[in-house]
């Protein structure tokens, strides 16, 4: 059979173009290639510029509520096709297909929706003066670039999408080379449910074409989930040209229990925060600071169902670890591994391969934990993305949470105690974007997403999310003369 070429979706239409050199899209679980991707060059880049521009003009002619209508369908098609798009997504990025398909698609879905029910309700505001009065007009930018990350692609392209769109915008999204095929699905439901051409394109390949359109003075912001040191590099490419940005990066998030924590409930956050998606979670928390007293406990039920995890193929129900993401990126993985025996943790837990039957051409790691952990050592100081998580002791909360900001980055953080009065004081100083009390890893639709310190600039989700896909006009309006003290 032969196999299937990607290619770009620009101005509501996939663009073949034969001449483009072909990269394979590797599916994580076997090894095996699942399509090849034509790698846009310069024609692309144009050809997605003006289409956006095209786009653009005639959806921001459209009302909110008119916006809003059609984007309502795309979700609606979203959650139809749950089904076959989380069977591709788990194709393309190996997560187990039982994550799939309540999160991503759905996640997506809901984004989609949330935003489509905003649309017909941004408007600017009124302000009465004397003799006069002033407005503020909320606008579109224009066209906005999407660069997303390979862990959750469809969930990232629509949480970039949905904002961008329903303010009136189009973009262009540029997906990771690594998982580009549900970004080209989103964009035929987009398309499907009435999109105009143009206002939502894809653009596949390396980091080029996106370094291309954040040169470009025709694209007015850039959105990008992805890692720290991508982020400084797209930052500086935009301020040349001055672009507003938002930056969804990295994260060596903490998560502290506190001798009164429900002992069970913790395990399972602990897991939960740290092997889902086979640990390629951004607000992962892999720093687990658990009070003395309770931290043998603690550890004895965390190995026990840790131990009891199935790692297997991702296509199976049963799966709850599936593939790293490329072999390249497991053998990144288990470097960590061996440099935290090398600086003296505990290996109580996996930190080797797995080979699963049917699926001899991917890399499966066992769901690693690390007791006997120091603030300084490089498991626990640096993101792995992977299933790697480091225990820590600790005494009382003024040296927890003086340990736990101590890093340059600071997406989330967790905090697991009975006392609510403690966990809202926690929440207020810990350095992190997003605290959660008694849970992890929940990123509800109606809650703003986006980190602090290094991890990130701007939001996602949330009302919040407007304004950053929004620029404000004033105009002020004489009701009484010019007074004026010239003759
Ligand atoms: N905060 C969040 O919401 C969030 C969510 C998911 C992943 N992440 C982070 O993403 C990282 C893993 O994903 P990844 O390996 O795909 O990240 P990455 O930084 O390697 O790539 C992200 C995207 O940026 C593009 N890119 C890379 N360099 C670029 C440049 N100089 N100019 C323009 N585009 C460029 C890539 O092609 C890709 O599409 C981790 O650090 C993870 O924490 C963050
Ligand atoms: C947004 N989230 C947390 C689901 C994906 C981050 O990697």
């Amino acid at each position: 059979m032969n196999t299937p070429i990607l290619c770009s979706y620009i101005g509501g239409r996939s663009i073949d173009n034969p001449a483009l050199p072909l990269v394979d899209n590797i599916e994580p679980a076997t090894g095996k290639v699942l399509c090849r991707v034509q790698q846009a060059g310069d024609d692309e880049v144009a050809l997605a510029v003006a289409a956006a521009k095209q786009g653009f003009a005639i959806w921001s002619a459209m009302t909110g509520a008119e916006r809003g209508r059609i984007l309502n369908r795309a979700a609606q098609l979203l959650r139809e096709r749950n089904a076959e798009l989380a069977l591709l997504e788990v194709r393309d990025n190996g997560k187990p297909i039982q994550e799939a398909e309540v999160v991503d698609v759905m996640s997506g879905a809901d984004c989609v929706e949330y935003f489509a029910g905003l649309a017909a309700s941004i408007h600017g505001q009124q302000f009465p003066l004397k003799g006069a009065f002033a407005y503020t007009r909320r606008e579109p930018l224009g066209v906005c670039l999407g660069i997303g990350a390979w862990n959750y692609p469809i969930q990232i392209a629509c949480w970039k999408s949905a904002p961008a769109l329903a303010c009136g915008n189009a973009m262009i999204y540029k997906p990771a080379s690594l998982t580009p095929m549900t970004a080209i699905e989103l964009a035929k439901i987009y398309t499907e449910a009435g999109v105009p051409d143009g206002v939502f394109n894809v653009i596949l390949g390396s980091s080029k074409p996106a370094r291309q359109l954040i040169a470009h003075p025709d694209v007015a912001k850039v959105s990008v989930t992805g890692s720290v040191e991508t982020g400084k590099a797209i930052m500086a490419d935009a301020a040349k040209t001055l672009k507003r940005v938002t930056m969804e990066l990295g994260g060596k998030s903490p998560l502290i229990i506190f001798d009164d924590a429900d002992l069970d409930q913790a395990v399972s956050a602990a897991m939960l925060a740290n092997f889902y998606t086979q640990g390629e979670i951004c607000t992962n928390g892999t720093r687990v600071f658990v009070h003395e007293s309770i931290h043998d406990a603690f550890l004895e039920k965390l190995v026990a169902r840790t131990r009891k995890l199935k790692i297997g193929d991702p296509l199976h129900p049963d799966t709850q670890v599936g593939a790293q993401i490329s072999g390249d990126h497991a053998a990144t993985v288990l470097r960590y591994v061996e440099q935290g025996i090398a600086e003296g943790a505990s290996l109580l837990a996996g930190g080797q391969r797995v080979e699963v039957p049917g699926c001899e051409g991917g890399h499966f790691i066992a769901p690693t934990i690390f007791a006997g952990c120091h603030d300084d050592m490089s498991i626990v100081r640096e993101e792995i993305f992977g299933p790697v998580m480091s225990v820590l002791k600790f005494k009382d909360e003024a040296e927890v949470l003086a340990r736990a900001n101590d890093t340059r980055l600071g997406l989330a953080a967790g905090v697991f105690t009975r006392d609510l009065a403690r966990g809202h004081r926690m929440a207020e100083k810990l350095q992190a974007g997003v605290c959660w009390i008694n849970n992890y890893n929940i990123t509800p639709i109606e809650m703003p997403f986006g980190g602090l310190k290094e991890s990130g600039i701007g939001h996602e989700n949330s009302l919040v999310t407007l304004d950053h896909y929004t620029q404000l006009k004033s105009v002020y309006v004489e009701l009484s003369g010019v007074a004026c003290p010239y003759e």
